[in-house]
């Protein structure tokens, strides 16, 4: 039988109050709280905290604190990528971002999402979609990216966006909902 979290990793409805799952979030809010509790000039605590919130990072992961996630361990980056301060990343499902991409301040990507329909809503049991962000992308402030969107390399999303469908790479796309504006020249 499959456990809670091989199930939420699944996509599966699962049980997010599961012992295993409740441990694993609360060794995640310990670390984010250590995190966002450090001083500006303790840089290499920072920097040791966040090895071990973010484990699935390349080189030169960095954040203006606050920050703050569900797991941390969902979070797969590649290198150089940066969050400016106050971002939440709900990273039930994984949650990949490519190198070089810029994240503005507020921006919230939600990989957790509830049935629609009340009666499976009220059994607790909730799912997630896994978000895929390319490589030099631009996300500005206070975007937020829906569960299961894919933003493609080199694309801009404008400040205040909601995105809730994939967005190609190579544009320039902002709104609520958000929508390609032009193509971006490379
Ligand atoms: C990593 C960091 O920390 S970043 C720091 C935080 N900074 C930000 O978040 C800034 C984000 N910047 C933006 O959102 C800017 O709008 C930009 C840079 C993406 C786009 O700027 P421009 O190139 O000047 O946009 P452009 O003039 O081509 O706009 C084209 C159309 O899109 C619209 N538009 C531009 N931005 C947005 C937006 N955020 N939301 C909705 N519509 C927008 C414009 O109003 C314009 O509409 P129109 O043709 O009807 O007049």
């Amino acid at each position: 039988m499959k456990s809670e979290k091989e199930k939420m990793l699944a996509g599966e409805l699962y049980n997010a109050l599961d012992p295993q799952l409740s441990e694993e979030r609360l060794q995640a809010r310990l670390l984010l709280k250590a995190l966002n509790d450090a001083r500006e000039d303790q840089t290499e605590e920072r920097t040791r905290i966040l090895r071990e919130l973010i484990p699935n990072t390349k080189a030169g992961l960095w954040l203006q604190p606050p920050f703050y996630c569900d797991y941390g361990y969902n979070i797969v980056t590649g290198e150089n990528v940066f969050f400016n301060f106050n971002c939440v990343v709900l990273d039930v499902a994984q949650v990949t971002i490519g190198s070089r991409t810029l994240f503005g301040p507020n921006v919230q990507a939600y990989t957790a999402t509830h049935p629609m329909n009340y009666k499976e809503r009220a059994t607790g049991l909730e799912f997630a979609k896994p978000i895929v962000i390319g490589e030099d992308v631009w996300i500005g402030g206070s975007v937020v990216i829906c569960p299961g969107v894919t933003i493609g390399d080199r694309t801009v999303i404008g400040a205040g966006s909601v995105v809730t469908k994939d967005i190609p790479a190579d544009v320039f796309a902002a709104g609520n909902p958000c929508r390609v504006i032009r193509p971006l020249e490379q």
